[in-house]
């Protein structure tokens, strides 16, 4: 199986330091929607891990964060494709959760929804946390430069860390 993880927030959309706390802020990084649904197309499965502390904090329902990944799905709908499995963290900073990025528990659930290995599937991200999860589970991490993308680097990332300029490029080196 081809599977491909996903960070959302600065991968897919948008990011915001104030948090993506409604369905009008939640705005597709342009090419990303085109992104997944060609890789669906080419056979593989787009999963997405997201932390969404902003639940925890009281800044927005699950109901608006529903609302966001049914718009997601939506439009890679409308490009012929399909969206998977989407996992997220609702927990805040100081839950201890198993699911908050940098821990791996997201990726360790969508492996298990899977049934498949993790070992060097790539997880595209933009901020340390998603690099550092993937390495828990022996993943490939990989790292684009849109949201909090270029800040990352110039903070160092691993040394194997993969690094494209956004979720397009990521499509056009795996299809
Ligand atoms: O990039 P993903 O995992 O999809 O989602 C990140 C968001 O949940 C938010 O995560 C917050 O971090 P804290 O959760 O407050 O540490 C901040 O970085 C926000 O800017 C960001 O929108
Ligand atoms: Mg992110
Ligand atoms: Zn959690």
């Amino acid at each position: 199986m081809k599977l491909l993880i996903l960070d959302r927030d600065g991968v897919i959309n948008f990011d915001s330091d104030a948090y993506i706390k409604t369905l009008e802020e939640w705005l597709p990084i342009p090419g990303s929607v085109e992104a997944i649904a060609q890789l669906s197309k080419a056979g593989w499965t787009v999963a997405v891990a997201t932390n969404q502390s902003g639940i925890a904090r009281g800044y927005y329902p699950q109901a608006t964060l529903d609302a966001m990944h049914a718009r997601l799905r939506e439009l890679v709908a409308g490009h012929g494709g399909e969206v998977g499995h989407i996992v997220y963290c609702p927990h805040g900073p100081d839950e201890g959760c198993a699911c908050r990025k940098p821990k791996p528990g997201m990726l360790l659930a969508i492996a298990e929804h899977y049934q498949v290995p993790l070992a060097g599937v790539w997880f595209v991200g933009d901020s340390k946390g998603d690099l550092q999860a993937a390495l828990a589970v022996d993943a490939q991490p990989v790292l684009v430069k849109t949201g909090k993308g270029e800040k990352t680097l110039e903070n160092g990332v691993p040394e194997n860390t993969l690094v494209f300029d956004d979720l397009a490029a990521v499509a056009r080196a795996l299809i």
